[in-house]
């Protein structure tokens, strides 16, 4: 297994003082959540993690390696990203998607193996598109293009897997499937950082939470003790009420509350 540590990171964006620097390990197991406005630096922060920009300060440390001295592809045999945008304008079947995920464990002229087409339909059945494997993916509906999105994450086989808002599209029962999966690779062992707009989704799903707060300023520690609704509001310029259900805490802004 591995872990994904920032050393004094900062993430560059252009015009924005430093901020924070942010020092932290996503460990074995751990499903980090970074939050924060439109603008904030969330995917920033995310493609930064993942090497594919580079930090104004600082670096992102791939177990004992400098993410800026891996290779790419040693990269991606160890950590995968779902997009916010999706980049499957390529004209492929589903099941030929899903497959670029095991791309990293393969030399240049090889093809897949009997084992990399099992661990497709493997990822497939995760996200319930097992019937659509001869499907071309310019036909998928937003939902199923997501959910192809992750299942090629999940064809990778990461140690260390990197989400920008992994529910975005997905109807109510496939936001619960999306993250009873990721639960399910949190217990085997990988380390997840999800971009997450929904707060509740947070409080459900995430040990660690880093708040990140559109002048570069972020704080990041336990899911219980970043949850305070007074450090929420200021994140969102929003008001909110907090109530409690089941011991799940429930945040919802006030201003909709009585019609306003
Ligand atoms: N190449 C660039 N040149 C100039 N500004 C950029 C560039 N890339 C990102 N930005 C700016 O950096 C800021 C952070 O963008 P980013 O996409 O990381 O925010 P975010 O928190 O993910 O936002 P959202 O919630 O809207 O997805 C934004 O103000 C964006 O306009």
């Amino acid at each position: 297994m591995s872990t994904l540590r920032c050393e004094n990171l900062v993430i560059d964006i252009p015009g924005r003082a430093d901020g924070t620097a942010l020092d932290f390990e996503a460990k074995p197991g751990e499903i980090w959540g970074i939050l924060g406005p439109n603008g904030a630096g969330k995917t920033t922060l995310l493609h930064t993690l993942a090497g594919l920009r580079a930090p104004r300060h600082g670096q992102v440390i791939l177990n004992n390696a400098t993410l800026a001295t891996l290779r790419r592809k040693e990269i991606a045999k160890k950590l995968a990203v779902i997009f916010q945008e999706r980049q499957d304008g390529f004209p492929g079947t589903v099941l030929e998607t899903v497959l670029i995920g095991r791309h990293p464990f393969l030399s240049p002229w090889d093809i897949e193996t009997a084992d990399d087409i099992a661990i497709a339909r493997q990822a497939l059945l995760d996200v319930e598109m097992e019937g659509l494997e001869d499907r071309l993916v310019n036909t998928l509906s937003g939902g199923e293009r997501q959910r192809l999105a992750i299942a090629t994450a999940l064809c990778q086989t990461p140690d260390i897997l990197l989400g920008d808002e992994p529910s975005n599209h997905l109807d109510l029962h496939h936001q619960v499937k999306v993250l009873q999966i990721l639960r399910k690779q949190a217990q085997r062992g990988t380390s997840i950082v999800l971009c997450l707009h929904d707060l509740n989704l947070a409080a459900r799903c995430c040990d660690k939470l880093l708040l990140l707060y559109p002048s570069g300023e972020a704080c990041w520690g336990d899911c219980d003790t970043m949850l305070v609704t007074p450090a929420l509001e200021k994140l969102y310029n929003t008001a909110l009420m907090t109530t409690e259900l089941d011991g799940q805490r429930i945040f919802l802004p006030k201003e909709l509350s009585n019609g306003n």
